[in-house]
């Protein structure tokens, strides 16, 4: 599969103080990658790196390989790359088919005009995140989890061939984690959109990712395949906790953090 979008030798700091030391990472098309790691371990930075949120101290971002992401047009790169963030402000009294809308701007003209495919794709992205039933209601008034889907919704509808999510399933319910993983992975088998994605749930990193980028420290300790990166020595040494990792006949892998009370058994009624 052929690199969509790259980070190579990048070097993030805020104020001086550096965060993500010399970092490489690649997004193939139809392929996702996942990034897990402890707090502060640097990985919204180096996604917001990749989505030009955050100039790199040193290091390259590069688009099908050779294209210089830094140096492109603010809405070229639009409509190339998108980001989902962990926190937005929330427009007060803005409807959810017109914040679903505006992920649409890279392609519209002056005034709006000259994007013919947008309402199309507007109502497909409502369906597909479940917020169509919400599309005349102000997001002030939404619950989190129903507001992180329009916010996705805005993302999906801005049709990039990359698409970068920093932990997408905080806030949902167990049905929509579910659904929200399910929609990345055909994004990536079916449109060949190369995703990029924050987790904090391991379990989940290894079922809808490709290849893990396992960061320490704001180093990336581990790259690979799930069962190669999220083995109990490795989780066990990043996270400073005990983690027991089973791997099944089909390959899925499931760990288990062992805290000081996980043995305990069920106390009678
Ligand atoms: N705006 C900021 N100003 C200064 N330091 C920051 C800023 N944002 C993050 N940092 C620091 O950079 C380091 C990496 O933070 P980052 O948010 O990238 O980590 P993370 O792995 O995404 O963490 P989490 O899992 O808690 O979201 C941390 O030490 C954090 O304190």
């Amino acid at each position: 599969m052929s690199v969509a979008l790259a980070g190579a030798d990048l070097t993030l700091a805020y104020d001086g103080r550096t965060v993500v030391h010399d970092a490489g990472i690649e997004l193939r098309a139809g392929t996702v990658v996942a990034l897990v790691g402890p707090n502060g371990s640097g990985k919204s930075t180096l996604l917001r790196s990749l989505a030009r949120l955050h100039k790199p101290h040193r290091g390259t971002v590069r688009l099908d390989a050779d294209l210089d992401a830094l140096a492109l047009r603010p809405r070229d790169f639009a409509r190339r790359v998108t980001l989902l963030t962990q926190s937005h402000p929330t427009p007060g009294g803005v409807l959810v088919r017109d914040v679903v809308a505006y992920g649409r701007h890279p392609y519209r003209g002056r005034f709006g005009a000259g994007d013919a495919e947008g309402p199309g794709i507007v109502a497909r992205v409502m369906g597909l995140t479940g917020v169509a039933a919400m599309a005349d209601r102000p997001v002030d008034e939404l619950s989190g989890g129903e507001l992180q889907r329009v916010w996705l919704a805005t993302c999906l509808a801005q049709d990039t061939g990359v698409l970068l999510l920093d932990e997408p399933t905080t806030f949902l319910d167990l049905r929509y984690q579910v659904e929200i993983l399910d929609i990345v992975r055909e994004l990536a088998d079916d449109h060949g959109v190369a995703v990029g994605v924050v987790l904090h749930d391991l379990d989940q990193a290894a079922a809808v990712a490709d290849h893990v980028v396992l960061l320490h420290g704001g180093v990336v300790r581990a790259t690979g395949r799930p069962a190669d990166v999220l083995t109990a020595e490795l989780l066990t040494e990043v996270y400073g906790l005990r983690i027991d990792v089973h791997v099944d006949d089909a390959g899925r892998v499931r760990t288990q953090p062992v805290g000081r009370h996980t043995h305990r058994p069920a106390r009678p009624i």
